[in-house]
C-alpha cells in the first residue's frame, strides 16, 4: 500500500514556450509510515512531485496511486485525497478564515465533532505549533508574521491526523524550539499513529536526524534513494569533509561507552534515545 508513482512525468506551462518537463519519468513507492525526506537544488521539481503524491496536479503520463487508488480515477478521486494532506511551503495560499481558530478547524467541518471537541482539538494542535491557544485564537491569520501563519497551516494539516502529510518546507520560519518541537511532534505521529510522512526540505540535518529515507531529485529525476542508515557510513568517512550532525556526534560518544553494542540502526533518533533511556535505567 502507501504511494506509488509509476513513470510519472509532469509539465508546468503546457502548450507555451515556457512548457518544460518538471518531473521527468520517476517510478518509486513509499510504503506506509515511513518518513521521506526528499532533497534537491531549487527548481529540480521537489515543490512538484508533493503537489503530484498529494494528487493536486494530474501526471501528464504514468500514473500516481495512493492504497492503490489511482489519482486519475474520478470515482475514486476523492478517496484518494481524503487520504493525503499537503502543506506548502507558501502558507498564505492556506489561509482562508477570519481567525485562526476558525482557519484550523476548516478541515473539522465535515466531521462528527461537537463544539466542545471541535476546541480541545484545535488548542492541542496550536499547542503542538508552539501557538498560545487565547493568545492566537481570535487573531485574523493574516495578520500574523510568516512563522505564525506557517504554524496556523501545520496546526490546521496536522489536526485532520491524515494517513499521508505532505510537508514542503514546513521548517522554514520557524525558531529554532519550535523547529525542533515540530520535528519531534512529526516523529511521534510516524510512530504512534504510523503516519506516512514526505518532508521536502533543504535542511540534511533533519533529513539525517528524522527521516528514514533520502530521495534526492535533479532536474525533475530522482537520482538517489537512499537510507538514511547508509548515509551515515558515508558521513562517518574521514576522507569526505561532511560534518556529522549533533546525533550522530552523540552516538560516536556513546559507542566509546558501549563499544560494540549501538546497532547501526540506533541512528534513527527514537531508537537511540530509546537505547540511551534503557541503559539509565539499568544504571
Ligand atoms: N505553475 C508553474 N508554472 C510554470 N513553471 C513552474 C510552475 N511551478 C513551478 N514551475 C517551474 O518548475 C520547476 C520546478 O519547480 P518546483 O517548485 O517543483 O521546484 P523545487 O525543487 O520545489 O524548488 P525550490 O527548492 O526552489 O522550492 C522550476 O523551474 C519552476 O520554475
Amino acid at each position: 500500500m502507501g504511494i506509488n508513482f509509476r513513470k510519472v512525468s509532469y509539465t508546468h506551462a503546457k502548450r507555451s514556450p515556457l512548457a518544460h518537463k518538471v518531473v521527468n519519468d520517476i517510478t518509486f513507492s513509499i510504503p506506509d509510515g515511513q518518513f521521506v525526506a526528499v532533497m534537491g537544488p531549487s527548481g529540480s521539481g521537489k515543490s512538484t512531485l508533493g503537489q503530484l503524491a498529494a494528487g493536486l496536479l494530474h501526471p501528464d503520463t504514468g500514473t500516481v496511486s495512493v492504497d492503490n487508488i489511482p489519482r486519475n480515477n474520478r470515482k475514486s478521486r476523492s478517496d484518494f485525497l481524503n487520504k493525503v494532506t499537503y502543506v506548502s511551503q507558501y502558507p498564505e495560499h492556506q489561509l482562508i478564515e477570519e481567525t485562526v481558530f476558525r482557519d484550523i478547524r476548516y478541515g473539522l467541518r465535515r466531521m462528527k465533532y461537537n463544539d466542545q471537541e471541535i476546541t480541545v482539538k484545535v488548542k492541542e494542535a496550536m499547542e503542538n505549533v508552539g501557538l498560545g491557544f487565547e493568545q492566537y485564537k481570535d487573531r485574523s491569520p493574516f495578520q500574523l508574521s510568516g512563522g505564525e501563519k506557517k504554524r496556523v497551516v501545520l496546526a490546521g494539516a496536522m489536526i485532520l491526523e491524515p494517513k499521508i502529510l505532505i510537508l514542503d518546507e514546513p521548517t522554514v520560519g520557524l525558531d529554532p524550539l519550535t523547529r525542533m518541537k515540530f520535528l519531534a511532534l512529526l516523529t511521534l505521529l510516524q510512530r504512534t499513529r504510523l503516519m506516512t510522512i514526505v518532508f521536502i526540505t533543504h535542511n540534511l540535518q533533519d533529513a539525517l536526524e528524522h527521516a528514514d529515507r533520502l530521495v534526492i531529485l535533479n532536474h525533475g529525476q530522482l537520482i538517489y534513494d537512499l537510507k538514511i542508515t547508509e548515509i551515515r557510513c558515508v558521513l562517518e568517512d574521514p576522507d569526505i569533509p561532511l560534518s556529522s550532525t549533533p546525533l550522530l556526534r552523540l552516538q560516536k560518544e556513546l559507542e566509546s561507552f558501549f563499544r560494540g553494542k549501538i546497532d547501526p540502526e540506533l541512528v534513527q533518533e527514537y531508537k537511540l534515545l530509546t537505547f540511551i533511556s534503557d541503559r539509565l535505567m539499568r544504571t
